[in-house]
């Protein structure tokens, strides 16, 4: 690691300079003056990097801003890749029972964000529940969120070809991801069982049914990390809710209550969360009872004449954000949530 353990105020100084300089290359601004405490200090930082190339910079930015997660001397908490949950692990459990095969994310912690880890694991579960036996699947969340999205500290774990290889593996996997929400064959139901961010709101376009308790958020605050939507949310959220409200919530951020959500059509129906859980599976339960090929067959009906569609936007999105996570905005949204500065 190039760097070693800097206070926090150092460490911001130092992080802006390198930022600056993987960006905008050499510093190319007038020296603030002397009493301009905060930007002198900023700039003292980014001059001192001389003519070093941007990016060798943006190397060293990401590897600063690893070593603020590893330290012990920061707020910072941050397990290690290879300590993070292993497949088979509980960070996510399938249980099939009643003809439903359920996917519960289980980091209560962590509002169930989902790892890189669990991204595998989820595909993986997908793939096995489209041959079991049942019906109907179902992903839900166990805990008070049903998903806090994308896990913040993916971003950390930098592989040796540096940023670039690492937006580059993200974007496989995300489109990969998605490809398996787009192609799963039987019915697929949300069971948001409550506040649900950033890609596992986007992929809701993607599910036959959302229930939701009333106790449910829906929040893609992608502009605000940075970042552009994904799940195929570019071209599902305006086709269920018209282009005006979907800019609403994918550029925007608008963050939308169950009943809203409900009445613009990204949720099916809203429970009162006294009795979420009950009403839900009581439902569910009869529907799985139904023919089951029939159920499949009626889906392809309504979903095949748009899965070509639905994979090019799918590629087409994930490109967009792999140069989104190599951005300056992005990077920051990143930091600040790490330094725990920020949140949604
Ligand atoms: C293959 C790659 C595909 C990538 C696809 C891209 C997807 C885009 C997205 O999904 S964007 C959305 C990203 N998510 C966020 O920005 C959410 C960040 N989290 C928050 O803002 C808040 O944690 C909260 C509003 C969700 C909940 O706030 P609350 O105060 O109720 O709880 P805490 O903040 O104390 O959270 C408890 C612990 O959980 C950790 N945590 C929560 N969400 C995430 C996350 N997304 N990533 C990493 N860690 C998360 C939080 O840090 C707390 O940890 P701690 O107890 O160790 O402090």
């Amino acid at each position: 690691m190039v760097f070693g353990i800097l206070s926090n105020n150092e460490a911001k100084k130092e992080r802006k300079g390198w930022m600056k300089q993987a960006t905008e290359g050499p510093c190319n601004v007038p020296k603030p003056g002397v009493l301009d405490f905060i930007n002198k200090a900023k700039w003292d930082a980014w001059n001192a990097l001389g003519s070093l190339p941007k990016e060798t910079a943006r190397h060293n930015y990401v590897d600063l801003v690893s070593s603020l997660s590893a330290s012990s001397e920061s707020s910072i908490q941050v397990t290690p890749a290879a300590d993070r949950k292993q497949p088979g692990s509980d960070a996510l459990v399938v249980t099939s029972q009643d003809g439903i095969t359920t996917i519960t994310l289980n980091r209560p912690d962590k509002k169930n964000a989902l790892t890189t880890q669990m991204y595998h694991d989820i595909m993986l579960a997908l793939e096995a529940a489209s041959k079991d036996d049942s019906a109907i699947t179902v992903l839900t969340g166990n805990g008070d969120y049903y998903c806090s999205g994308n896990d913040l500290t993916n971003f950390t774990d930098i592989p040796p070809g540096g940023v670039e290889e690492k937006a580059r593996s993200g974007a496989v996997l995300l489109r990969d991801f998605v490809d398996r929400f787009i192609d799963f064959p039987k019915p697929l139901v949300a069971v948001v069982n409550g506040p649900a961010v950033g890609i596992s709101v986007t992929i809701l376009g993607l599910f036959d049914i959302v229930y939701a308790t009333d106790r449910a958020t829906f929040h893609t605050p992608f502009s605000h990390l940075g970042q552009s939507p994904e799940g195929c949310s570019s071209y599902t959220f305006p086709k269920i809710m018209g282009p005006s409200k979907a800019t609403e919530m994918l550029v925007f951020g608008k963050k939308l209550t169950a009943r809203e959500a409900c009445t613009q059509g990204l949720v099916t129906e809203v429970f009162p969360d006294s009795t979420f859980q009950k009403e839900v599976w009581v439902r569910l339960k009869a529907y799985s009872k139904l023919p089951p090929n029939a159920m499949r067959i009626s889906k392809q009906v309504i979903r095949n004449t748009e899965k070509e569609k639905l994979h090019a936007i799918n590629a087409e999105e994930s490109n967009i954000l792999r140069e989104r996570w190599l951005s300056d905005e992005c990077m920051n949204a990143v930091v600040s949530f790490l330094s725990k500065k920020a949140k949604l």
